[in-house]
């Protein structure tokens, strides 16, 4: 795309205004401009240029990537990639790819600085989407949507029988500059301040750069000083332009997924585990053009009014915050489609493995969708990392160049502090596991001791979204913010033991994620009552309210047991069970023996391990008995730890009398809670 080529770009205003652009994002300093303005002649594809920019921004938004980022930039600068930017005139190109993604490309850098804010960036990583409505070209007339859904399709064509449901007013003049984000003047500094030595580095990386750019297999930077160039059609085994195929499912020969397939699909279709619903949306620009956008969503994301995240395929991104722009037309699967599920399942068994070879970069979320939408455009075989540099050979430079920057560069914060969690790659999500109880039978040290495996991530505190209206009405996009990041390997988990003896918990843990895996530890009946009358007992002590004998409470005046004592109603386990086993199947439950962890716990982490399906990694160097204390503490390669004091206070004195009484008080609800688990514990 050049002027040589006959391409009429819009006038120097437009020039003006990606200057605008650049410095207002903060994307390069005024000399680095500077430099690339001087080679604005060897301009690449606005595509090329718009996705740099693009990268720069999200860079800028990933301190941990400050490495990569300075020296892309350097590379940038350097390499001239660097042209006159305009929305062009819709007739003045021919290739109708080239016009589309040119727009998207236009749009998404327009709307850059509303869709992330620094405060937004974690929250909103997990379904990144670029919000609509967006840009505009000079023409008045561009794509109103750029969404980083990685299955979305959009479409440039008129789609017959396509309903308008979204509408993009033309913007004003004036709103065609970018809004800058907002800074700390700390960071200002760091990024116009001239800095000699930091220019110095660069320089120094962008030879590293562009020498392993250049000696990539296959890649497309060419010799003369490391441009690099945006001729797609020219790289092997591409086979559209970017634009054109822009996060569109690949699709089997002969079979169109807004169409029929041509030919029938000889093999029986391997569907993904849920049944998929394609939801297919249209929206149209300000001049009328529309625009579909299909994705594929899990019925029970359908049926149910909140996301189900963990039930979707991998590599399957659900974007609820669209929900809100577009009306949707739910159209059920199978349909005509149908035919085309092989293709569906590959596409999501290929995109999973892009996925994990993107996860490798280190990248942020964000950055990772915006080249998963680079990548996902033309085929590719092999493993990982091999897949996804294939793909990103064939689908654009930029793409090639990015991964191959953050797997030289990996992103500061993993190579510094390998020994914490890193940021990056991380999202909230629904607890993969709950523990819901019972309360006062070890939950707190079930949940320290699955923290010492590096797959867990857990909730700090109580969350109670499950039992509390007030906590639950605030609505699942809360109860997930409460969550920890968690990598795509890593499970959460959360505990609330208040869960198991609420009568709402289990019907609104089920609707909300019903292939969670839940832990119960029990404890005998008669500790557990005891444990939590102490507990009650500290907790009135400290609130300065009378705390009256264990007896006066758990006796009536007839000498009779008090059913009503709610410490003793907990106790009974089969009450509370039998509501969890209406919403769960058995094997989604798995019983932790309380007495047992006290005394060993490795046997009983073995089992959850086994449970949870994680990779045995907790051992016998992670527990050490703490005579003062009484109980086994924890040690991990971070630190020693043992529980809080609360834990292990001593009981207050029973009259035998009434001891006897409880037991045999307990012996056949226990019996029937065995019974209905399916497993016995030594309780007598
Ligand atoms: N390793 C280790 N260290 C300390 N405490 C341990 C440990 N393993 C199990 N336990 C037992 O945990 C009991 C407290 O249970 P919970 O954590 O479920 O209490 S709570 O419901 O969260 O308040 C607590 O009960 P009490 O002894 O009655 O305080 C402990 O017996």
């Amino acid at each position: 795309m050049s002027r040589a080529g006959g391409t009429a770009l819009s006038p120097p205003v437009s020039v003006k205004v990606f200057i605008e652009m650049i410095l207002g994002l903060g994307c390069l300093s005024p000399a680095r401009a500077g430099l690339v303005w001087r080679h604005h002649r060897r301009r690449p594809a606005a595509s090329f240029l718009m996705n740099l920019m693009k990268m720069c921004y999200e860079l800028e938004q990933t301190p941990e990537l400050l490495a990569p980022r300075s020296s892309l930039l350097a590379a940038a600068a350097a390499g001239g990639f660097c042209m006159d930017v305009a929305e062009p005139p819709r007739d003045s190109l021919t290739h109708r790819s080239n016009k589309q993604h040119l727009s998207q490309s236009w749009s998404a850098v327009q709307r850059v600085p509303p869709w992330i804010s620094s405060s937004q960036t974690r929250v909103a990583e997990p379904r990144s989407v670029l919000p609509l409505p967006g840009g505009r070209g000079a023409s008045g007339d561009s794509v109103s949507g750029w969404i980083s859904d990685p299955l979305s399709v959009i479409e440039s064509d008129r789609t017959p029988g396509s309903e308008s449901l979204y509408t993009v007013p033309p913007l004003e003049p004036s709103q065609g500059t970018v809004p800058t984000p907002e800074r700390t003047t700390e960071e200002e500094e760091r990024r116009d301040g001239g800095n000699e030595q930091q220019a110095h580095a660069e320089r120094g990386c962008l030879s590293e750069l562009l020498t392993m750019i250049s000696a990539a297999p296959g890649s497309a930077a060419a010799a003369d000083g490391g441009f690099i160039s945006s001729e797609r059609e020219t790289s092997a085994g591409a086979p559209e332009t970017l634009g054109r195929n822009q996060g569109k499912p690949e699709q089997s020969p002969g079979c169109s997924l807004e169409g029929s397939c041509q030919k029938p699909m000889p093999a029986p279709p391997q569907l993904p585990q849920l049944p998929i619903t394609l939801r297919r949306t249209s929206l149209r620009s300000g001049s009328g053009r529309t625009f579909t956008m299909s994705s594929y969503i899990s019925q029970a994301e359908e049926t149910s009014p909140r996301t189900n995240m963990s039930s979707a395929p991998p590599g399957l991104v659900y974007f609820p915050e669209l929900e809100h722009l577009f009306t949707s037309q739910p159209i059920p699967y199978p349909s005509p489609e149908a035919k085309c599920a092989e293709s569906f399942s590959r596409k999501w068994r290929e995109e999973a493995v892009i996925d994990r070879g993107l996860l490798e970069t280190g990248a942020s979320v964000t950055l990772r969708t915006s080249l998963r939408q680079m990548v996902v455009t033309s085929p590719g075989a092999g493993g990982s990392r091999s897949h996804v540099r294939a793909k990103a050979k064939a689908s654009d430079p930029m793409a090639l160049l990015m991964i191959t920057v953050l797997w030289a560069f990996p992103p500061l914060s993993t190579a510094v502090c390998a020994d914490e969690a890193p940021p990056t790659g991380s999202w909230h999500k629904l607890p993969d596991v709950i523990i819901i109880g019972v309360r006062k039978a070890g939950t707190r040290a079930l949940l320290e001791m699955l923290t010492l495996h590096p797959n867990i991530v857990a909730a700090k505190a109580e969350v109670h979204f499950f039992d509390r209206d007030a906590n639950y009405q605030r609505g699942e996009q809360w109860y997930i913010a409460q969550m920890p990041n968690a990598s795509r390997n890593q499970l959460i988990v959360e505990k609330t033991p208040a869960y198991f003896t609420s009568a709402l918990a289990p019907e609104r843990i089920r609707r909300a994620n019903p292939d969670v895996r839940l832990l119960l530890i029990v404890r005998k009946p008669v500790q557990r009552l005891l444990s939590d009358y102490t507990q009650v007992f500290y907790n009135r002590k400290e609130k300065r309210k009378p705390q009256p004998p264990m007896e006066a409470l758990m006796l009536t005046a007839d000498g009779e047991l008090n059913m009503e004592y709610k410490p003793l109603n907990r106790s009974l386990y089969c009450i509370h069970v039998r509501r969890w086993l209406q919403e769960f199947p058995r094997s989604r439950i798995h019983l932790v023996d309380g007495d047992t962890l006290v005394h060993e716990p490795l046997a009983e982490m073995k089992k959850v391990e086994a449970f949870l399906q994680l990779e045995p990694q907790i051992n016998s160097s992670n527990f050490y008995f703490n005579q003062t204390r009484g109980f086994f503490c924890l040690r991990d390669r971070l630190r020693e730890r043992c529980l809080h004091q609360s834990k292990g206070r001593k009981h207050p004195s029973v009259a035998p009398a009434v001891l006897q009484k409880l037991h045999d008080f307990f012996r056949q609800p226990n019996q029937r809670f065995f019974r209905m688990v399916g497993r016995a514990f030594d309780w007598d």
